[in-house]
């Protein structure tokens, strides 16, 4: 059950309701982010219910939160390595999974949606839940690139609606970039903010602009790396080389685009290329359709620029 600072909106219309504080969550999309999400939110002390689209992909993501914990504890109790299995144990018990996205959003504080990156799609899932979860409960969304508003705009919520953008792998990366848009209330956002903290992220707040701060930033310079590639002037393996000797990144831009998955890169790009045709950061990249269409979409099927 959420907890109000002020008042308990039982109407449609919320605006009396002040900070909810986020204790139960849906999250929809049990792949690569929303299952490191999950997995963070359990870990701190939250009740998560993962959502996809079959019980197969939630086995999976279940037994990557899992392998992902085991490399937490490894560090965190490795010298009580009991204390390490109890811990991931009662890590697993807070997090449930469900087919059914409009029964798991009954009583939640928090939905927040990790599907595939395509605005139509998206749309339709918050329109649909909109109409099934409780009037308290805070939609966000964890796109890395497409318009919060233009997200929301499919509900009747709109002050309750923001972004909430995690980083992979997010059992790892501290930030969480925090979107409202021009909609958004003051409380949705803060509770927002204080959600990402309990969560021991460290949260930035940011505009509802293209790319937020990091992918503005990340997206021209990824593009840059393989046009560089394309034209001759670097192999993928000097160029990742170089960026991670002599700018001192952890990956370089080729390892870090089969971490992201090229397929959810394939959709970002699309939709810039398609928002903004004549701007030649975001035209098309041969050999990513290339690679996207032979089903190579980086780690999470084996194969991408590297096996
Ligand atoms: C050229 C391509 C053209 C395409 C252009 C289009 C561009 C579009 C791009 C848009 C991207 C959109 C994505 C997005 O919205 C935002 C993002 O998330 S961007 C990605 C941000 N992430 C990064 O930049 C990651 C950078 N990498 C790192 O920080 C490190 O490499 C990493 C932490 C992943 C791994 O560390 P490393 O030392 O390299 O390897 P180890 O395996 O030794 O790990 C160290 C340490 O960490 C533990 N660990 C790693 N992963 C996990 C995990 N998932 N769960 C738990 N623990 C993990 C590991 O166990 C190690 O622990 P030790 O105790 O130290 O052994
Ligand atoms: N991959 C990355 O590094 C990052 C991705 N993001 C964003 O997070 C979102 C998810 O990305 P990933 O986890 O990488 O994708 P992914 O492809 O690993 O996972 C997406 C999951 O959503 C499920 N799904 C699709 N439609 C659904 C629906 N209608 N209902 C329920 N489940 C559905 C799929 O079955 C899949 O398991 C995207 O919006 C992406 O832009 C944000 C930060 C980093």
């Amino acid at each position: 059950m959420a907890f109000f600072t002020h008042q308990i909106c039982r109407g449609f219309s919320c605006s009396a309701v002040r900070n909810v504080v986020i204790k139960q969550l849906t999250i929809i999309g049990g792949g690569l982010m929303g299952a490191g999400i999950a997995q963070v939110a359990a870990s701190t002390g939250h009740s998560v219910k993962l959502v996809d689209t079959s019980d197969d992909i939630l086995k999976k993501s279940v037994k990557g939160i899992e392998g992902s914990l085991k490399r937490v504890v490894k560090k965190k109790f490795a010298d009580k390595p009991e204390a390490g299995e109890e811990f991931i144990q009662k890590v697993l018990q807070n997090v449930s999974t469900s087919t059914d996205a409009g029964s798991a959003v009954q009583d939640s504080d928090l939905v927040l949606e990790a599907i595939v990156e395509n605005l139509k799609i998206k749309q339709d899932l918050f329109g649909r839940l909109d109409k099934l979860a409780p009037a308290h409960t805070i939609f966000a969304s964890n796109t890395s690139s497409l318009p919060i508003s233009d997200i929301a705009s499919s509900t009747s919520r709109l002050d309750r609606f923001g972004g909430l953008h995690f980083f992979n792998p997010v059992p790892m990366m501290k930030l969480v970039e925090v979107i409202a848009t021009s909609a958004t209330s003051q409380e949705t956002f803060d509770s927002l903010l204080n959600f990402s903290k309990a969560m021991g992220k460290v949260p930035v707040s940011c505009k509802d602009t293209p790319g937020f701060l990091v992918n503005r930033l990340l997206v021209p310079y990824m593009m840059e790396a393989i046009r560089l590639h394309e034209r001759g002037h670097g192999s993928k393996e000097d160029i990742d080389i170089a960026m991670k000797l002599g700018a001192g990144y952890p990956m370089g831009p080729f390892e870090l685009a089969d971490y992201v998955g090229l397929d959810t890169i394939k959709f970002i790009v699309d939709g810039w290329n398609a928002k903004d045709p004549g701007n030649p950061l975001f035209a098309q990249s041969e050999l990513l359709n290339k690679l996207v269409a032979e089903g190579k979409c980086g780690k999470k099927t084996g194969e991408g620029f590297y096996k």
